[in-house]
């Protein structure tokens, strides 16, 4: 079985700017996958590339061993795609929308309309169907944008910051129902800022930054990176930092306190309780942080120059710069276009 998306050393040039660079990345069938990273790492050009949105500049990319630019309407076919801006056909009551979506696919327009009903009432908007886009509050927009994802009944999913801006209770909401269709087997792709949904949700993570994948990993793998900081809170404020054994990273005094960065708290702070009285130090409290993932996630995107570029920019891309945030023309056909116009992508 083919994995749900396999890059190998995609590249994407926009102009002189290199927003994917040689990135390869492989997300087996059933997984729930998150690709995490800063504003412009280049999360959302990885995902138009793997819909047909934005082409490729060089690499390979496959869903489901689809080619997505050769074998681009089966690829296509396999993708419900939730995209973090909302572009979706104003004019018309939310339930058609569903069902020109449905349609485009190849679905018959009574079977588009049951599966329109369906996801309608699984995010639960049903009772709106009537009403058009513009009419709905950001939450239920958020969950229109899933409910179209889902009416192709997509095998890979993906979710381009779904939750950013939504408030806590649909926050949870999306939770629950992304977690209920990864259980029943769709592959899922999420890209998100933040941390803490990214630890809740995916089996592993992809971290990127400036176009690269800076590491794959569990959130658990990626936690145990990390260190811990004792923080042992003296009798009397230290003059100096005390010496401490080759066991700590760094030490520094804060007031009466001393933080000692080690790998792992629980089994160094005993030690480190017995160098500290040795030298004559009172202990009066201990407490124990654990570097958050968050902490991990900063230090892994710490910001470098940004100006990578490419040297050998061509003349007949030049024109993606000014194609706007979610794509770009590439010359396809009719169809193709419609779909576009459909997701609002003209
Ligand atoms: N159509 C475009 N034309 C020119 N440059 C673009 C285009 N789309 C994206 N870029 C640039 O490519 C880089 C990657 O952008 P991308 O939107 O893929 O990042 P991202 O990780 O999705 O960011 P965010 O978290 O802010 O959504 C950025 O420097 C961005 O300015």
């Amino acid at each position: 079985m083919p994995p749900a998306i396999e890059t190998v050393d995609l590249v994407k040039d926009y102009g002189e700017l290199r927003a994917l660079q040689e990135l390869s990345l492989t997300v087996e069938k059933g997984e729930f996958f998150g690709l995490l990273g800063p504003n412009g790492a280049g999360k959302t050009t990885f995902i138009n590339t793997l819909v047909g949105l934005v082409r490729k500049t060089d690499g390979e990319a496959r869903v489901f061993g689809a080619d997505v630019e050769t074998e681009y309407r089966e690829a296509r076919d396999a993708i419900g795609l939730a995209p973090q801006e909302f572009n979706v056909d104003r004019f018309f009551p939310i339930k058609e929308v569903l069902m020109h979506k449905a349609g485009y696919h190849g679905v018959p327009e009574d079977e588009a309309s049951d599966r329109a009903d369906e996801v309608l009432k699984r995010v639960g908007i049903y009772d709106k169907r009537h009403e058009r886009f513009d009419w709905l509050s950001g939450g239920m927009k958020r969950r229109l944008l899933l409910a179209r994802a889902l009416v192709t009944e997509p095998d890979l999913l993906i979710l381009d910051e779904p939750t950013a801006g939504v408030d806590v209770q649909l926050r949870h909401d999306l939770w629950e129902l992304v977690t209920e269709l990864n259980d029943e087997g769709t592959t899922i792709l999420l890209t998100t800022h933040y941390i803490e949904e990214a630890e809740r949700l995916c089996d592993r993570v992809a971290i990127m930054n400036e176009g690269r994948k800076v590491t794959v990993a569990t959130p658990d793998e990626l936690k145990r990176r990390g260190t811990d900081t004792i923080s042992v809170t003296l009798e009397s404020p230290p003059t100096t930092t005390p010496d401490v054994g080759p066991y700590a990273h760094e030490a520094s005094v804060v007031g009466d306190r001393l933080d000692v960065r080690v790998d792992d708290g629980g089994s160094t702070a005993p030690q480190l309780l017995n160098d500290l009285e040795a030298a004559g130090h009172e202990i009066a409290d201990l407490e124990i942080t654990r570097t958050s993932l968050e902490e991990i996630f900063v230090d892994l995107t710490k910001r470098e120059d940004r100006s990578v570029t490419r040297s050998d920019a061509s003349s007949d891309e030049s024109g993606d710069a000014g194609a706007g945030r979610n794509g770009e023309s590439s010359g396809r056909g009719r169809n193709e276009s419609a779909e576009r116009e459909q997701e609002g992508i003209a």
